[in-house]
């Protein structure tokens, strides 16, 4: 199966990684990237072909014209643009994927030639390591042969969920912007330990490998249906104890209440920038 990833940034960058972890030849994969330089550096970073051209919308339709499944990486208000270019170059029988927030099936569907396959996604970037998460809205013309091809290829790096268009904000709030979520915890519970004198290197490992752990448990935990997250958390509290009192504090700081903002924010900005990018098209 031939890969085309147009844009290769953050994510599908990340996709890449995963990608190429779980077995995927790098000789089945051609990126495209804005610049010569950011060409090389990708090339040399993922062992793959990666093409950048003066027109970049020629290094984009080289790419898709061989490509059985052509990921879209670039940012929202650049997937339209990108539709319209690979139009014509696309094969008839290529799904094309997009990775971004807030741009919606018809749009790309719009922009396309009638029937062409589309899939909308929302990854997370722990999709390079193995251990990602991905929604996936299969467009009108996909094929369910073609949606088992493309839940093949992310599911050995992640869990894929199909869903609902409907739902896709929503899990963009959780499982999309969450990974910046628990960085954000590590990165003050790292910046908290240096306060208390820690070494910054000493302190960034433990929060690092907590967040780890505490995943992998939570997430183990889940799959065997043996504990929640809840029940998790209640298990390190000593009546009395120390995590006890730090869980008061987080809860008297508004954590609880600010991480449900933080996941409808998410989803919000995620409708609000479809209804702008609606009002371009
Ligand atoms: N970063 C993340 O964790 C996630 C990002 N996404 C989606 O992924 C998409 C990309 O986001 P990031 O990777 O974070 O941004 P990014 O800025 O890191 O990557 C975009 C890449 O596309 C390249 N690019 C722009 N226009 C191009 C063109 N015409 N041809 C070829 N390459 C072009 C840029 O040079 C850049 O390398 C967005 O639509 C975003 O909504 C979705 C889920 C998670
Ligand atoms: O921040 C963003 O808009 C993208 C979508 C989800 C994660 N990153």
């Amino acid at each position: 199966m031939r890969i085309a990833m147009l844009g290769l940034g953050s994510m599908n960058g990340a996709i890449l990684s995963g990608f190429l972890a779980s077995g995927v030849s790098a000789d089945d994969v051609v990126a495209t990237s804005r610049s010569a330089a950011s060409a090389r550096a990708r090339a040399a970073e993922h062992g793959v072909t990666v093409l950048a051209e003066e027109d970049d919308a020629e290094a984009n339709r080289r790419a898709a014209a061989e490509a059985d499944v052509v990921f879209l990486g670039v940012k929202p208000h650049g997937i339209v643009a990108l539709c319209t270019e690979i139009r014509d170059a696309l094969r008839p029988e290529a799904v094309v994927v997009s990775v971004a927030a807030a741009v919606d099936l018809q749009m790309m569907q719009d922009a396309l030639r009638a029937g062409q396959p589309v899939i909308r996604s929302m990854p997370n970037t722990p999709l390079s390591v193995g251990l990602g998460v991905v929604g996936l809205v299969p467009g009108a013309h996909v094929t369910a042969d073609q949606t088992d091809r493309v839940k093949g290829l992310l599911g050995a790096c992640g869990a894929v969920h199909v869903i609902d268009e409907a739902q896709i904000d929503a899990l963009t709030g959780i499982s999309g912007s969450g990974p910046a979520y628990a960085f954000h915890l590590a990165e003050h519970m790292a910046a908290a330990g240096v306060e208390l004198g820690l070494d910054p290197a000493l302190a960034a490992d433990l929060a690092a490998r907590t967040v780890q752990g505490a995943g992998t448990m939570l997430v183990e935990n889940h799959i065997s249906g043996a504990a929640d997250a809840a029940a998790l958390r209640r298990a390190v509290c000593s009546p009395n104890g120390t995590t006890e009192r730090a869980i008061g504090q987080l809860d008297s700081h508004g954590v609880p209440e600010a991480v449900v903002a933080a996941v409808k924010a998410s989803a919000d900005r995620a409708a609000e920038m479809t209804a702008q990018l609606r009002e371009q098209v």
